[in-house]
C-alpha cells in the first residue's frame, strides 16, 4: 500500500512538472493547433521518448555528469535557446492560411509529417537542460536514497507517461473539430504567439535562466 501511496505522489510531482507551461507546451501547443491532431500527437510522443532517455541518463550518471560538468551543460542550453529561437522565429512570421477548410475532419491543415513532428517534440525537450535538473532532483532528494532501481526506473517512466498522456490530451482538445472550428481563421495568430514565447524562452536560456 505504501507503494502505491508513493506512486501516486511520483504521479502528482510529474504532472506539476509537466503542468508548468514551457517550451514543451508551446511547441504542442504550436504543432497542434496549426498542423492539426495527428502533428499535436506525435509530438507528445517525441516528448515522452525524450523524458524516458532523460531518465536513462540520470539513472546511468550521465544527468550527474552534465550538471557536474558546466561547460557541457552550458553547451546543452545554448544549443537549446538556439533551437527555440529558431523555430520561434519561424513561426512569428506564420501567414493566414488561406483557402483552407475549418479542419471538420480533424485533418492537418498544412503538412506536417509524422517524423518531423515527433522530432520537434524531441528535440525541444531534449534541448532543455532543465529537465534533466528536474529528474537529477527527483531521483535525489524525492525518491529516498534506498528506492531500488527498479522502482527509479518505473517511476521515472511514470512521469514520461504523464508528460506524454497531458500533451497528448492537450493536442487532442485543441484539434478537435468543434474547438478548432473557433480559432481556425486566427490560427496563424496562435502560431506567432507561440513563436513569441519560444524566443522570449530561448532569450532568456541565453541570459543564463
Ligand atoms: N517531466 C518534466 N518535468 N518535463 C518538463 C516539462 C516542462 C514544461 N511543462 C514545459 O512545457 O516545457
Amino acid at each position: 500500500m505504501a507503494h502505491i501511496s508513493q506512486w501516486l505522489f511520483v504521479v502528482g510531482i510529474g504532472w506539476m512538472g509537466v503542468a508548468v507551461p514551457g517550451p514543451n507546451l508551446f511547441m504542442t501547443i504550436r504543432n497542434s493547433a496549426v498542423y492539426g491532431r495527428r502533428a499535436g500527437l506525435w509530438t507528445a510522443l517525441g516528448l515522452g521518448t525524450a523524458n524516458l532517455i532523460s531518465v536513462g541518463a540520470c539513472l546511468a550518471g550521465i544527468g550527474l555528469f552534465l550538471t557536474e560538468a558546466p561547460a557541457l551543460f552550458e553547451g546543452v542550453r545554448w544549443a537549446g535557446a538556439v533551437f527555440l529561437i529558431y523555430i520561434g522565429l519561424r513561426s512569428v512570421r506564420a501567414r493566414k492560411k488561406e483557402g483552407l477548410d475549418a479542419g471538420a475532419s480533424g485533418r492537418p491543415e498544412e503538412e506536417m509529417s509524422r517524423a518531423r513532428a515527433y522530432r520537434l517534440g524531441l528535440s525541444t525537450c531534449l534541448l532543455n537542460p532543465k529537465v534533466i535538473v528536474f529528474f537529477l532532483a527527483f531521483f535525489t532528494q524525492i525518491v529516498d536514497a534506498g528506492t531500488p532501481l527498479a522502482a527509479r526506473l518505473f517511476y521515472g517512466a511514470t512521469i514520461a507517461a504523464v508528460e506524454w498522456a497531458w500533451m497528448s490530451l492537450v493536442a487532442g482538445f485543441l484539434s478537435s473539430p468543434p474547438v478548432r472550428r473557433r480559432y481556425f481563421g486566427v490560427s496563424h495568430w496562435i502560431e506567432r504567439a507561440m513563436g513569441g514565447l519560444l524566443i522570449a524562452l530561448g532569450t532568456i536560456w541565453f541570459a543564463g535562466g
